[in-house]
């Protein structure tokens, strides 16, 4: 496995307070990495600097050998980086098949000429667009729901949605912020299937933030616990598990199903 992402001491301050404080690690192609750490640790902070919506005080974030830290969010995502949030955003008044189909048009390479005389330029890429979108709602378990305005579906299945559509913009890096919240524990089971699937069938990397327990010791390969915005430590699920100031920390103070 080689390395897709390095963090290399990254310090985020805002005034006074520092959010991130000198964290490093590092992002195996091809794994799900988990960041996990009580509230306020700091994790959202990262996501936010991986994709430049906030400038490091301090550091150094190179994904496949390029800096990036310096590149403005649509840059970082144009590398191939793209994330879903915490708070879902979604087209909320788009049904669940145009969220996608928008996302999809993204990789459309067709002039305003080829789309203003509908040639077959623009008709032979169009078709393709919709298979993608066909593809990644069926991948979703969304189909039925296709028609559905997103903000009538259940929230489980909006989750679902944002994943997809940032599947759409074909990123190497995935980053989801939370994407079990207000799951119950059956639809997390299937998440983590789901997430596995997508990983295999897209030949992505994954880093996931995730108060479940469950779900983040099922399917990562590789934790970084965050505590006050500081490196509390980093190993395997097992590693991680039997860290006794990680139970101390976190873990132990943590209801392991929520
Ligand atoms: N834009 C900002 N301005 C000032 N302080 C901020 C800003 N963003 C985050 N912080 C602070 O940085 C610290 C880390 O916040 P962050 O959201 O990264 O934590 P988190 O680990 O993601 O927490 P949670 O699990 O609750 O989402 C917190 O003290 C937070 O209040």
């Amino acid at each position: 496995m080689s390395t897709i992402l390095k963090i290399e001491n990254i310090t985020k301050q805002f005034g006074g307070l520092t959010a991130v404080g000198n964290v490093d690690f590092q992002v195996q192609k091809g794994s799900i990495f988990g960041l996990i750490g009580p509230n306020g640790a700091g994790k959202t902070t990262i996501f936010n600097l991986i994709t430049g919506i906030y400038k490091i005080t301090d550091g150094k974030i190179i994904f496949e050998d390029k800096r990036i830290d310096n590149l403005r969010p649509f840059e970082v995502a144009n590398c191939g980086i793209t994330r879903t949030f915490q708070n879902i955003k979604l087209f909320k008044k788009l049904t669940t098949y145009e969220n996608i189909l928008t996302a999809c048009h993204n990789n459309a390479d067709y002039s305003l000429i080829d789309c203003s005389i509908r040639n077959k330029r623009f008709k032979s890429q169009e078709e393709n667009l919709r298979k993608q979108a066909d593809e990644i709602i069926n991948i979703m378990g969304l189909w039925d729901r296709k028609d559905d305005i997103a903000v009538n579906l259940p929230y489980g299945f909006q989750r679902r949605l944002e994943i997809g559509r940032a599947l759409a913009l074909k990123p190497k890096l995935l980053l989801l912020d939370e994407p079990a919240a207000g799951m119950n524990p059956e639809e997390t089971i299937q998440l983590m299937n789901l997430i596995k699937e997508i990983r295999d069938r897209f030949d992505l990397t994954v880093i996931v933030i995730e108060h479940h327990m469950d779900l983040i010791m099922g399917i990562c390969d590789n934790i970084l616990v965050l505590n006050f915005g500081r490196k509390l430590a980093q190993g395997t699920p097992r590693e991680i598990q039997e860290n006794s100031s990680v139970v101390e920390a976190y873990l132990g103070k943590e209801d392991a199903s929520c």
